[in-house]
């Protein structure tokens, strides 16, 4: 795990009765896309939260780039991400909320035109966020993440709302990220949405990971026939052993 530019140790989080964490731990390397997936529920979100300072775990770390999030200067610059693209001031056009996240950075208007142009979004730039569509806003947030040109990127459930077209852009857009050296961590509830997207993936489960391995070795695990990833997921979500075959969390980094 020493080359992850994200750790994750060992973290726990309760919500009263409700245990959202229950020990998780996984590595996000440079270069890599690693998906994140699992059933509804398994703690993807709360994880990601917790790395980006938005949830305090009870137990455990998670680090990005050897430091926890509050403590990163210019945070956007560190690590960009996507949570909730609706979570925007609805009468702000998108350019003018890029504008007012880049100046929060010391970034100027040329880098917002950048991304604009990068996510293509040139001709929404000046319509009211709050009118976009669910795709515009997901583009949105993700020119909002590659604003600070971070070298990590987090993003949870991109694909959705995205009609085909844009399924096809976000992914060549994760894996030019991750050609380009950045460490990208996408999570998705649905494995399909991964398969040629993803290098690695970590399967989570009520709160702690179930699998960790590359997704050529996953698909290599499934029996038989050739596999999508979704049946090699499906093949070893019932078969404990199989997570085993295909890595397991501590050996898999
Ligand atoms: N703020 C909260 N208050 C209470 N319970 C919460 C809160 N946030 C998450 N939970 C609970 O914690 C558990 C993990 O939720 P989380 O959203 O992290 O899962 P997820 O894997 O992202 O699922 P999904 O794919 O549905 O987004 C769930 O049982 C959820 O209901």
């Amino acid at each position: 795990m020493t080359d992850a530019c994200v750790v994750v140790n060992g973290l726990r989080k309760r919500f009263g009765p409700t245990i959202a964490l229950d020990g998780m731990s996984f590595g996000v390397r440079p270069g890599l896309v690693t998906g994140f997936a699992g059933p509804n529920g398994a703690g993807k979100s709360t994880t990601m939260r917790v790395i980006l300072g938005l949830d305090a775990a009870d137990e455990g770390t998670a680090l990005i780039g050897g430091r926890p999030y509050r403590d990163l200067r210019r945070p956007l610059c560190q690590v960009g991400s996507l949570l909730d693209a609706s979570a925007l001031q609805p009468g702000r056009t998108a350019r003018d909320h890029l504008m007012w996240l880049a100046r929060s950075q010391g970034l100027g208007a040329r880098r917002v035109d950048a991304v604009i142009e990068q996510v293509g979004l040139r001709t929404a730039a000046r319509r009211r966020a709050g009118g976009l569509s669910l795709g515009m806003r997901q583009r949105l947030g993700i020119a909002a993440a590659l604003l600070g040109d971070p070298p990590v990127l987090i993003m949870d459930e991109p694909f959705n709302g995205m009609d085909p077209e844009g399924i096809i852009w976000i992914r060549a857009l994760l894996r030019s990220l991750a050609a380009e050296g950045r460490a990208v961590l996408v999570s998705s509830h649905l494995m399909s949405e991964l398969q040629d997207t993803a290098d690695h993936v970590v399967v989570a489960g009520r709160g702690r990971v179930i699998a960790d391995a590359s997704v050529a070795r996953l698909l290599e695990t499934a029996s038989g026939r050739r596999a999508t990833l979704e049946e090699a997921y499906l093949e070893l979500t019932r078969d404990a052993a199989g997570f085993r075959a295909a890595g397991a969390p501590e050996a898999a980094l």
